[in-house]
């Protein structure tokens, strides 16, 4: 049994124990010791200097002994998350949790076996939404906790000195008002660490232009709550925009650019920061629920409805929306530091038509054989691959949702238990006032009732005083009769008196019972009776009021339970569709690799060259709606068909299965390919496709995948298709081949009657085809009126180097480089495709193998991986320096094939444009055939 503490050291100390019980845990690992590795994990002599800070951090925060510390980092916000533990009790804190990261956070803690007991937020934030609320849903016993100040409801609520007990560690609370009325700071007991939210921020602090900022407020608090702890203790904010990940209360004293100023300067400078809104504040982010009304959402789940105190930025911070695909392409858009890894949906693993760009060391034998398969399974692997993205995809949109509508239902179940609870009350108050109502009327009617038999004693009173006068005037008369008739008179007069004393006993018995009714009743209540009167009509007026106000609190939580019922049937239906179209994309995904063996049989029983394959109506390229995400510049490219070029793609599997239904025939998915691409994209004739250009399109996978979910059904349409399109496959193969051939031969023809000039290429040893013969300079030859129409690039008796001379490249000058008419050769630095690690590699670009290979080293023997001409889509400046790491930026320029982008660095500017030049050519070789 344990318990975590929240208690004010002064001045009451107060402490407030929730005891808790903590789950039977034995680890107990050192937590604190894995986080210095975590720190420091193997520092070599030469970075160490520059990890120095670093170093004094966690060797400090080893001395913390059991403690267990992880700071956690949400991009969007740039907002950091802290957990802490106790090592041997396992119990935890969680400080500003973040929304979008509560997969992360509760993953974390569960793995870590930690008990978590108390979620803070340092103060209510503008810039995110707090994940507090809905992770009480999931971790039974979490209880949140935010400043007194803060305006917010929460489990608890804290102030100055309160302390957060977890195991034998605790933080102390210190407000730091400022950047918002109920900011605070919170300081580790050995004043070894403080958070300070958004008060002191590393070389800055929190902006003051809303929410109740105020820069004297806050200049105050960082001096007199912060900068008086030890210079050693560690500052660790709630957010930083640079990657900073923490500071010292020393060096913020010493540099902070703000802080050091005096109040008058500070207060100036925080007046002039003319900051951006943060970026999430302004998102419309549930702009859809227009319907609703403003609501301010609790930080434990429940609504404050006030929204007079908070800015109108606090009332854009609305529901996650049910469209999920914005969110997931912010966040899949979202740059993150470096250390932040998140998985990219629907990256390829290994490059177009390239071997593995993992970097390995396979034989060259393998590689061919790697390569001969690859090339035969490509184009079922990737719609394969597509497929199990797009699962991928729907797995976390349905976590997405998921998330989103449990919030949803969370915040509303915490809306509609305050609306109940404010039922309960209004109704207590009802049945109260019914109470003293129905008090009143008894009162009333005992009053009445008083009445009547005071009355009813008065006239018995009469009756007994009138008895009592005749005896005494009978006796009074007995002595003036005569003699005779006295003795009878006094019997009569002793009867009456008999009788009169009878009643007088009768009545005062009487009179005694009522006065000693009525000596317990207020004497007030019964001379008042106006005020009486009055009571009752306001009563009566307050009865009605509450009346009203318990019918509508009753229909609001009728609406509520109708809200929820709705939403929970809308998660139900969103879900539901999600799980429909996810069994229908792996029936697909089994489908095709079902169909992936014949073909790869296929594939290998005709020996297809690569290039070939890029006539396969199934080649999987990137749908064209999407533009390359890693960079924006513009394509250096000669060919005017950029758009055109992406319709002239084949077709991929994934557009060709969501097409089909409105493709109608087979003939749209086969007919027209060849005699359009080789009219170099102006034919215009035999277009059966869906989008103009003759070709289908495939969907954009994030738009209208739900909306396609349907044809995924036609699987015997499928595999139609297929068949035709294997057929169709064959037919272009045999054309393409009995083309080259007609090709190679009239290059022969054309190599006895020139003969050539350059001295014969020495880089046979690669070639598995004779080695073509180069041509005298000339870079377009004369097409004889039989030869078919060839682009530029293709043609045998293209002359490379004789292109870039006419160009204007001084390529004699470039030693650099070894280029010959068919071939370019040089050292290039390359990024790595998955570990983004800078390699030289020499690259060898073979117009006559149509292949830009690299390898190891300029002998060429260990090749390492091969971008094949028809792959290629651009090549481009990288202007923009998106290859961040890249050793020389300016040298840097980008090889995009249709499935990534290739970050290659040249030795000097003169060889950088010589290779643009080169591979560019690659580019319109194959947007053009
Ligand atoms: N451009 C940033 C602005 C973020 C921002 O305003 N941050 C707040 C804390 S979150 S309310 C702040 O106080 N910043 C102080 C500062 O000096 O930056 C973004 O949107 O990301």
């Amino acid at each position: 049994m344990c318990s975590v503490l929240i208690g004010r050291v002064k001045p009451a100390q107060r402490t407030l124990a929730l005891s808790l019980r903590l789950r039977a845990n034995t680890e107990g690992s050192s937590y604190a010791a894995a986080e210095s590795r975590r720190f420091c994990p193997g520092v070599s002599a030469d970075v160490e200097p520059l990890l120095a800070p670093r170093r004094s951090y966690c060797s400090r925060m080893a001395q913390t002994e059991g403690l267990f510390f992880r700071q956690l980092f949400e991009s969007e916000s740039s907002t950091y998350t802290y957990l802490l533990a106790d090592t041997e009790t396992k119990e935890a804190i969680l400080i500003d949790p973040v929304l979008e990261t509560i997969d992360r956070d509760v993953k974390l803690i569960q793995e870590l076996g930690l008990n978590l007991k108390v979620a803070v937020n340092t103060h209510c934030h503008a810039d995110h939404i707090t994940s507090t609320g809905l992770m009480k849903k999931r971790l039974v016993g979490l209880k949140s906790a935010i400043s007194k100040f803060s305006g917010a409801s929460a489990d608890i609520h804290l102030t100055e000195g309160d302390k957060i007990t977890f195991g034998k560690h605790y933080l102390t609370v210190r407000q730091t008002p400022g950047h918002t009325d109920g900011c605070m700071s919170l300081v580790s007991g050995d004043q070894n660490m403080v958070f300070t939210g958004d008060a002191l921020l590393i070389r800055g602090c929190g902006r003051t232009d809303f929410q109740q900022g105020c820069a004297k407020k806050l200049y105050e608090s960082i001096h007199q709550k912060i900068f008086t702890l030890p210079d050693h203790c560690l500052v660790y904010p709630a957010h930083d925009y640079l990657g900073q990940t923490a500071s010292t209360v020393g060096e913020e004293r010493k540099f902070n650019p703000r802080l050091t100023k005096s109040l008058e300067e500070f207060v100036k400078i925080m007046n002039n920061l003319n900051l951006p809104k943060p970026k999430k504040i302004v998102s419309p982010v549930g702009a859809d629920r227009g319907s609703r009304r403003p609501v301010i959402r609790g930080w434990d789940g429940s609504t404050q409805t006030s929204v007079d105190s908070l800015s109108e930025w606090t009332l854009t911070r609305e529901m996650p929306q049910h469209n999920m695909e914005s969110t997931r392409s912010q966040w899949q858009q979202g740059l993150r530091p470096p250390w932040i890894t998140r998985v990219a949906v629907g990256q390829s693993p290994s490059s177009s038509g390239a071997e593995s760009d993992t970097e390995s060391s396979s034989t060259e034998s393998e590689k061919s054989s790697i390569k001969k398969q690859e090339v035969g399974s490509q184009r079922v692997l990737q719609p394969t691959s597509l497929l199990q993205q797009r699962i991928k995809e729907i797995d976390q949109q349905k976590e997405e949702l998921k998330i989103g509508l449990q919030l949803e239902i969370a915040l509303l179940q915490g809306e509609l238990q305050t609306e109940k609870s404010q039922l309960l009350r209004r109704t207590q108050k009802l049945q109260a006032l019914q109470r003293e109502a129905r008090q009143t009327e008894n009162t009333q009617r005992r009053h009445t009732v008083r009445k009547k038999e005071r009355e009813s004693l008065e006239e018995e009173r009469r009756r007994v005083e009138e008895l009592k006068r005749r005896c005494e005037e009978k006796e009074k008369l007995i002595p003036s009769q005569p003699e005779s008739q006295r003795e009878q008179l006094n019997l009569q007069l002793q009867q009456e008196k008999e009788v009169m004393e009878a009643a007088v006993r009768a009545f005062e018995d009487w009179e005694f019972r009522v006065l000693e009714q009525e000596s317990g009743i207020d004497e007030e209540e019964e001379s008042t009776a106006d005020e009486e009167v009055e009571a009752e009509s306001g009563a009566a007026k307050e009865i009605s009021c509450q009346q009203h106000a318990v019918n509508t609190a009753q229909e609001r939580v009728q609406q509520l339970e109708r809200q929820l019922k709705e939403m929970e049937r809308e998660k139900e239906r969103e879900l539901n569709a999600l799980r429909k179209e996810r069994r229908e994309l792996v029936h697909t995904t089994q489908l095709v690799l079902k169909e992936k063996k014949p073909l790869t049989d296929w594939s290998n029983i005709t020996g297809s060259t690569p290039c070939m394959m890029s006539l396969s109506p199934l080649t999987v390229h990137k749908p064209p709606q999407e533009p390359c995400k890693e960079s924006v510049s513009l394509p250096r490219r000669r060919s005017s068909h950029r758009n055109n070029k992406l319709n002239d793609r084949p077709l991929s599997a994934q557009g060709l299965v969501r097409t089909l239904p409105d493709s109608q025939s087979p003939e749209a998915f086969t007919s027209p390919l060849l005699s359009h691409r080789l009219s170099n994209g102006h034919s215009s004739g035999h277009r059966t496709g869906t989008n103009g250009s003759g070709l289908l399109t495939p969907c954009n996978s994030t738009t209208s995948s739900r909306a396609a979910s349907p044809c995924l059904l036609d699987l015997v349409e499928i595999e139609k298709k297929l068949r035709e399109a294997k057929a169709e496959r064959e037919r272009l193969l045999r054309e393409r081949e009995e083309r080259r051939r007609l090709l190679l031969e009239e290059r022969r023809q054309k190599e006895l009657n020139s003969p050539r000039t350059d001295p014969p290429e020495p880089e046979t040893q690669q070639s598995p085809e004779p080695e073509p013969k180069e041509q005298p300079k000339a870079s377009t030859p004369p097409k004889s009126p039989e030869q078919p129409s060839l682009p530029l690039f293709l043609s045998p008796n293209f002359d490379l180097r004789a292109h870039l001379e006419s160009l204007g490249h001084g390529v004699t000058g470039c030693t650099d480089l070894r280029l010959t008419s068919r071939r370019c050769a040089g050292f290039l630095t390359k990024r790595g495709g998955r570990v983004k690690t800078w390699k030289k590699r020499w690259f060898l670009f073979d117009m006559d193998h149509r292949r830009l290979a690299y390898y190891t080293d300029c002998d060429e023997r260990k090749l390492k991986g091969v971008i094949y001409f028809q792959a290629i889509e651009e090549v481009y400046y990288d202007h923009l320096r998106t290859a961040t790491s890249s050793p020389r930026p300016t040298l840097t320029f980008c090889v995009k094939t249709y499935d990534r982008l290739f970050f290659l660095v040249a030795s000097n500017a003169v060889s950088m444009r010589i290779w643009m030049d080169v591979i560019v050519t690659a580019t319109d070789e194959h947007s053009r055939y």
